[in-house]
């Protein structure tokens, strides 16, 4: 038998099991060997004192009452009898599996697996053991007409018959020495049948390690793949011009916006592809080395493109490129322009005598032709998706990409997720910001001192938005949640403040006129559905009112209260909620605790998992076998760190020390 033997010619494997454990991804002897099991069960007997109430457990007695069956109900039975284990008696009771009364013997040793009720002395039997049984068994996920046994019997015979002296170990000696790793051929069979706990963990160890240390590898194979292959193109940067436009800025650059601008720069004028995540908590003024990033590529003689992810967001951008370099001449593109306008657009993109861009996923279509695309900056990167980011590179010359995300990232997933990319932190707020204070109150807070508190507020000039319930299921009733509120907060206000409402379901001039108006100051209070969510941008406004605020996630809580704070003023949020839940709970609070969205990223990534934060298909996320990125970030990081080391010499793939690395990675067609 062979590693690479079909298991179709496995004892006791037809065409018709094999066909089914195809769908399990199982094709191969190896992928048999590799179908690691899910969890195990110990059935391992405990003494009753060491048990916990409601724990799955083996317990072993002397049976001292005969078996009795009762039945009731139509067809339902209960099989009970009574052990005692040293001066304990517990009683056993089984539901319908009334054959078991022939294995229940006066006065004989029993081992009862069940679960344990502690308050009763009683366990709910779901099997008699046989005493011999090894204590620790794997549980695989299985499908129909593959029972768990059979998987079991298949492996079994599969390592009597040797075949586990065949799997060759695929990580270096002095790795396996520096992590204190187990070979490879002892950490597969512990996987399925481990002797024990440690031997479980152990072998645990190493798959994960080894897991994770190939996806590093490759994602740093890709890395250096796509900037030797991909010749980008050389942007001459005019650091002079530069320079000025900079000193004409309202503000001084922090040192973080700085550095990041000069990273990106230099990114541009290599001859290298740039691939860069430029990564900011809200607010720290990404906008900003954005717009000068296009400046730069403009002056070069190129076209600059902003993509963001929605239309209020592309209008602001329009606005504020425009005031910015009144020198060029900048585009709008959105979905819901009118035939005249977009035609006009095209051709000036086409032509080239639209220089800068800015616009929605409508910048991507088919019929948008570039005349010299040199820099696409795309906002909130992962709303797109890694496929369209691949699109937008195609059209033109192969143009720059930088992609900005407002989203903290977690470390954690920051490298897994963009670990073939550089990344760009802005780690540090304008001077003059205050921090955010954030209150969470019940809804019977609300009319009696939180409207009158914000009327006050008003008066003195403040500027206010109240984010309306969310109802992710219903557009219908959000729409309907936002026009109450609305009616709700104008009865309230009367004259005292002048009231708008913003949704979805307006038109796309309505929605901007309404902003610019908010950002006029025609307006005090703006209530929104979360519309504006990320990236709108009205320094003025100081008060963040977010309704039922425990429907919403932690990071979109933190959108949220980034629209705030973003000028010199004092600015407070006010979370309304009266959560029902213990997660519901926990992230108000942790949102009265804490304003750093890096901290609260990885709260969230806690709570829900990292599928909901970038939702995997979208975000490209990898998904692993046996390792979990969350939980096994510090392996992760381990990993990350031999990776790079190995990349770092440019002869490393011919080291005869690495030569298994290559073996698995041309496997792999990493090298293509
Ligand atoms: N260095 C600075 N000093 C003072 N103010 C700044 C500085 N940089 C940016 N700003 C201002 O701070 C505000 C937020 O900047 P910007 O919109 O660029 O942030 P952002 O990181 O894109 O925010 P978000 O992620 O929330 O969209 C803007 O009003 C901007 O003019």
């Amino acid at each position: 038998m062979n590693l690479t033997d079909s298991i179709q010619f496995l004892k006791g494997v037809g065409p018709k099991s094999a066909e089914r454990y195809q769908q399990l991804g199982i094709f191969t002897v190896s992928d048999l060997l590799t179908y690691f099991p899910f969890r195990y069960d110990d059935f391992a007997a405990k003494p009753i004192f060491e048990l916990i109430d409601g724990e799955k457990t083996t317990i072993v007695g002397t049976v001292v009452t005969p078996a009795n069956v009762s039945y009731y109900g139509a067809r339902r039975n209960r099989l009970v009898f009574k052990i005692k284990q040293g001066e304990a008696v517990i009683s056993v009771s089984f539901f319908n599996q009334p054959y078991l009364q022939n294995k229940v013997e006066l006065d004989a040793e029993i081992a009862i697996y069940g679960k344990w009720d502690a308050k009763k002395m009683s366990i709910t039997g779901m099997k008699i053991l046989a005493q011999v049984e090894n204590s620790f068994q794997p549980v695989y996920h299985v499908m129909q007409g593959i029972k768990q046994s059979a998987l079991v019997t298949l492996l079994q015979a599969v390592f009597d018959a040797g075949v586990g002296e065949l799997i060759t170990e695929n990580l270096p000696e002095s790795l396996l020495q520096k992590y204190r790793l187990v070979d490879r051929k002892t950490a597969v069979h512990d996987m399925h049948f481990p002797i024990d706990e440690s031997a479980h963990h152990q072998a645990l160890r190493r798959m994960k390690f080894e897991e994770l240390f190939y996806f590093q590898l490759k994602l740093q194979a890709l890395r250096l793949k796509d900037k030797a292959l991909a010749f980008g193109l050389t942007i001459k940067i005019d650091e002079q011009l530069l320079a000025v436009k900079i000193s004409r800025l309202p503000f001084t650059l922090t040192g973080a916006q700085s550095q990041s601008l000069r990273e990106i720069l230099a990114d541009m004028a290599s001859p290298y592809h740039m691939n860069r995540l430029l990564q900011g908590d809200v607010g720290s003024g990404k906008t900003v080395v954005a717009s000068l990033a296009m400046y730069a590529a403009v002056q070069a003689g190129f076209q600059a493109a902003l993509m963001v992810p929605t239309e209020i967001l592309a209008n602001q951008h329009y606005e504020s490129l425009q005031e910015l370099f009144p020198e060029f001449s900048v585009g709008l593109l959105t979905g819901g322009m009118k035939t005249a306008e977009r035609r006009l657009l095209l051709a000036g993109l086409e032509d080239g005598s639209i220089q800068m861009v800015t616009g929605t996923h409508a910048l991507i279509q088919d019929a948008v032709n570039y005349q010299s695309l040199g820099l696409v900056i795309t906002d909130e990167q992962h709303r797109f998706g890694v496929k369209q980011r691949r699109v937008f590179r195609e059209k033109g010359q192969n143009p720059d990409v930088l992609m900005m995300t407002a989203t903290p990232i977690p470390r954690t997933l920051a490298i897994t997720a963009f670990g073939d990319m550089d990344v760009s932190i802005i780690n540090e707020l304008p001077a003059g910001r205050k921090p955010i204070t954030t209150r969470w109150v019940k809804h019977e807070q609300l009319t009696p001192s939180i409207l009158p508190w914000v009327a006050d507020e008003v008066h003195k000039g403040a500027q206010v938005y109240f984010i309306s319930p969310l109802i992710e299921e219903s557009e219908m009733i959000d729409l309907k949640n936002a026009t109450d509120l609305f009616e709700e907060l104008t009865a309230f206000f009367g004259d005292k403040a002048r009231v708008a409402l913003l949704h979805g379901r307006l038109k796309n001039a309505e929605k901007d006129q309404i902003m610019l108006a908010f950002k006029a100051k025609k307006y005090d209070v703006l209530v929104s559905t979360t519309v504006i969510e990320v990236g709108v941008n009205v320094p003025n406004a100081t008060i963040m009112v977010i309704m039922d605020a425990d429907r919403f996630g932690l990071s979109q809580l933190h959108q949220l209260r980034g629209r705030v704070g973003r000028g010199e003023k004092k600015s407070y949020t006010i979370l309304v909620a009266n959560p029902k839940s213990d997660g519901g709970k926990r992230r108000m609070q942790i949102m009265t605790e804490t304003q750093n969205g890096f901290v609260l990223a990885e709260e969230d990534l806690k709570m829900r998992g990292s599928g909901e934060i970038f939702g995997t298909r979208q975000s490209g996320l990898p998904e692993f076998s046996v390792a979990d990125i969350v939980n096994d970030y510090p392996i992760l990081e381990v990993a990350r760190e031999e990776a790079v080391a190995i990349y770092q010499d440019p002869q490393w793939s011919e080291k005869p020390e690495n030569q298994l690395l290559v073996a698995s990675l041309t496997e792999d067609d990493v090298f293509d």
